[in-house]
């Protein structure tokens, strides 16, 4: 069934779609359905997202996000994340559509969850708070399942971030569908009024928005990679069914070189390295949990000897110091949650050799390279494990390079290769059909630091109040960048239109980069890249705007080798890109982390006029346009999701990775086991703590980004509240990770058993669910509702 071509004929054979709609939202309807015979709900893009004109370079569109989410999770499938069956596009005039559709539209048939979100039955439980619906038991297998399903995200290589998590997007399921359910309330009832039964599943839906941490393909590049043949397996495993790689042609490394240690501070230069590679991703996935046996395993358990008990993901990614792909040597990574340590590469590599390399990935430290670990041979197995220069190159490691590069990995999502030692020599920068390279800021001393004045002192200390008004300035700002580009999308206006956006860009850039030396002492990158980018944008649209012809008539990719002669095409591609948000934003935010990170931008003017500034920019555009369209990182700065559940960094504006998500799953368990929606408790209420009543979801995130959470109620059990308050850290990297957190919540779960306390006394059948129209024990709205005796 899965090999056979799905056809318009026989999708039409195979799908159904009726005319009961089981929900909308902001991009698609949910209509009721059935595929092959079962039922389902098909999710289709609203007919006003369809009948757009699509630009395939975009990933960001309605129609690719949607496909995007389906082929997510067909390729990620979990038991806790809704089942999807097919990702069609549906021709208009396809019986069950509705009219309006002048194009095709992409639906994703999905399977049917019948019993409504947890958000609905938890408003429901607010609106009558007489009865239990539910006990902590269920809470606790609700929470758990949802916190594998994201602990799954997570655990993928490169880290899937759901960024909308909330109980809307949590439903609820029966392990066995039953034909001829109904959405909604009536379901919920359904599901209540069913004592004994199974105890519902939740699947969390909704993936519209997920996006990966750090560089991931799309389909057809990962595809491209599952099926390439250039993978080079290394030596032993040659004829082994299961390649040690998880493919490296979707990931882009970050290489920073060049007197990391010596230097203080340090400078760096940054190649990127995006390799080609093959192997599978279940190979991966079979790597991480195998965790002990194996090639892999070896390393693994060099991890653990390094001082590291558990390795959760493996990444590989071909590091090479250019050339053919034999000589490509594989780079192993072990990501161990909670902690940064391990791995090796392989020391085959002669451009490797003498160097250490330390890899850091989505805020990990993750791999190092045994410094003089010269050995030949088999490549991965073992090493380290006996060897003490693997042991002391850890320590070492640990000591230096990490605390070195801690303001790098704590705000960015990206990969991060260091390499001290001997700087890349130029043969490195050829490219190769696999494997790419580029300079991106020219080294110390040369080119672009010359033009650059020293930077201003530091200024005074930045309190925290002043960070963040900061913050908000900055935010204020590209909330009007985003409505400049709104505003330009919508109009589908040419580019010589940027003219009368460029003067306005550069206004609110100059209040990104005001905001941005002020909070020079906050040392944020955010801020800094924030600034870059669109002084970037500004100095291309300006360029542009003076230039218009240039456009018509400067390609930058026909410029594909190192040198670059600049000028306003070459700008205008990049405003171009950055205004379209695919590899230019990215582009431009890459380099601008690089050149501020060495040069705090001392005046707009002169940020903005630098031409180095252009060339850096633009040859990294031209790395990403030829490499995988990776996720913008500039994306992962600005409010995406729900205010009720968005975590502090999240509504600042700053850069976040999936720790996002844990602070949103904080926000789930407090609900789940207070059982009380934020929302109804939060607005329009007056709660102490906050000086005035909030009306508006916006006003309460905007409270949480400055400190404010909300108290604990009675009924949420302490070592639960303890679990929350954790996952509401400010601090994004001391929240625990989601595998952690499902594991605290295991070990609460078997607390509860094995200590014997009655969980939902009060309520609750086999199911642990009690009816909504049976109820039975009345308490006052400040009593525990959950029955809850942990605490
Ligand atoms: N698999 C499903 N089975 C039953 N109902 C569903 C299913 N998926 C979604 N729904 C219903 O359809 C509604 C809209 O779905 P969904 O949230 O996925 O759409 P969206 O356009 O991505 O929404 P959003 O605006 O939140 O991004 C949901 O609120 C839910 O009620």
């Amino acid at each position: 069934m899965a090999t056979t071509p799905l056809t318009q004929e026989s999708i039409l054979m195979r799908l159904k779609i009726s005319n009961k709609i089981l929900g909308t939202g902001s991009f698609a309807a949910v209509h009721r359905g059935t595929w092959d015979g079962r039922p389902c709900a098909v999710k289709v893009l609203l007919p006003q997202h369809a009948n757009r004109p699509r630009d395939p370079k975009r990933s960001d569109c309605p129609a690719q996000m949607l496909k995007r989410e389906g082929n997510m999770l067909m390729r990620y499938p979990h038991r806790s994340l809704v089942t999807c069956y097919a990702v069609l596009e549906l021709h208009p005039g396809f019986p069950g559509l509705p009219a309006g559709y002048k194009c095709s539209a992409p639906a994703l048939v999905l399977e049917y969850l019948q019993n409504g979100s947890l958000y609905k039955l938890l408003l429901q439980q607010q609106q009558t708070p007489w009865s239990h619906m539910y006990d902590d038991r269920t809470a606790m297998s609700w929470s758990i399942q949802i916190a594998s399903a994201l602990a799954h995200l997570h655990g993928l290589s490169p880290a899937i971030i759901h960024r909308d998590v909330k109980l809307e997007n949590a439903m609820l399921n029966r392990e066995e569908a039953q034909e001829g359910g109904a959405g909604g309330e009536a379901a919920i009832a359904r599901v209540l009024s069913v004592a004994g039964a199974n105890q519902p599943l939740v699947k969390l839906v909704d993936l519209g928005l997920h996006v990966a941490a750090s560089h991931l393909a799309d389909e057809q590049l990962f595809r491209a990679a599952m099926t390439s043949s250039s993978c080079d397996t290394p030596s032993g495993t040659a004829g082994s069914t299961q390649s040690p790689f998880l493919c490296s042609s979707t990931t882009t490394v970050e290489v920073v070189s060049s007197n990391l240690r010596s230097r203080s501070p340090p400078l760096f230069t940054r190649a990127t390295y995006s390799g080609g590679g093959g192997g599978t991703i279940s190979a991966a996935k079979s790597l991480r949990r195998c965790g002990t046996s194996g090639r892999i395993g070896g390393d693994i358990k060099a991890a653990a000897t390094a001082g590291t008990t558990t390795a959760n993901a493996i990444a590989g990614g071909d590091y090479s110091s250019g050339g053919s792909k034999s000589s490509m040597p594989p780079l192993f990574l072990a990501l161990v949650p909670g902690s940064s340590r391990m791995l090796r590469v392989d020391p085959r590599s002669p451009g490797l050799r003498n160097r250490n390399a330390a890899l850091i990935l989505s805020g990990h430290l993750v791999a190092e390279e045994a410094k003089g670990d010269t050995r030949a041979g088999p490549a991965l197995g073992g090493a380290g494990e006996n060897d003490p220069s693997v042991a002391a190159s850890f320590e070492r490691f640990n000591s230096t390079t990490q605390r070195e590069l801690s303001g790098f990995a704590s705000s960015s999502s990206m990969c991060w290769v260091a390499a001290a030692g001997a700087p890349y020599s130029r043969s490195e920068t050829q490219p190769t059909r696999a494997f790419q390279y580029r300079e991106l800021v020219t080294r110390p001393g040369s080119g672009l630091q010359r033009q650059l004045p020293p930077p201003p002192p530091s200024p005074p200390h930045v309190t925290a109040t002043e960070s963040l008004q900061l913050a908000q300035q900055m935010r204020k700002s590209e909330k009007r960048i985003m409505k400049i580009l709104n505003k330009q999308e919508q109009q589908e206006e040419p580019p010589s239109a940027w003219a009368g956006l460029a003067d306005e860009v550069l206004d609110v850039t100059e209040n990104l980069i005001t905001a941005a030396t002020g909070a020079a002492a906050v040392t944020n990158a955010a801020t800094r890249t924030t600034t870059m980018l669109t002084t970037a944008m500004a100095t291309a649209m300006t360029n542009a705007a003076k230039t218009p012809s240039a456009l018509d008539t400067g390609g930058y990719g026909s410029s594909s080798d190192t040198s670059y002669s600049g000028g306003a095409g070459e700008a205008a591609a990049v405003a171009e890109d950055v205004c379209r948000g695919d590899g230019g934003a990215e582009a431009a935010l890459l380099c601008a982390t690089e050149w501020t990170s060495m040069n705090p931008p001392p005046s707009p003017r002169l940020a903005v006029s630098s031409p180095s500034m252009n060339c850096a920019t633009a040859r990294v555009m031209r790395l990403y346009e030829s490499s995988v369209p990776v996720e913008s990182v500039y994306r992962l700065t600005g409010a995406t999701g729900s205010h009720m559940t968005m975590a502090p960094e999240v509504y600042q504006g700053l850069p976040y990775n999936e720790k996002a998500d844990v602070f949103s799953f904080g926000v789930i368990l407090y609900e789940l086991f207070g059982r009380s929606l934020l929302l109804v408790t939060h607005i329009n209420t007056r709660k102490p703590g906050l000086p005035a009543v909030m009306q508006k979801p916006g006003q309460y995130a905007e409270a949480v980004s400055q400190g404010y959470r909300p108290e604990r109620t009675a009924c949420i059990p302490a070592p639960v509240w303890d679990l929350i308050t954790e996952c509401w850290n400010q601090d994004p990297l001391a929240r625990p990770t989601m595998a952690d957190a499902e594991l605290r919540l295991r070990e609460i779960s078997n607390q509860m058993d094995n200590t014997g306390i009655a969980r939902g006394a009060r309520g609750g059948g086999a199911s642990g669910i009690r009816s909504a129209r049976s109820p039975r024990v009345h308490v006052g709205p400040t009593e525990c509702l959950g029955g809850c005796t942990i605490g």
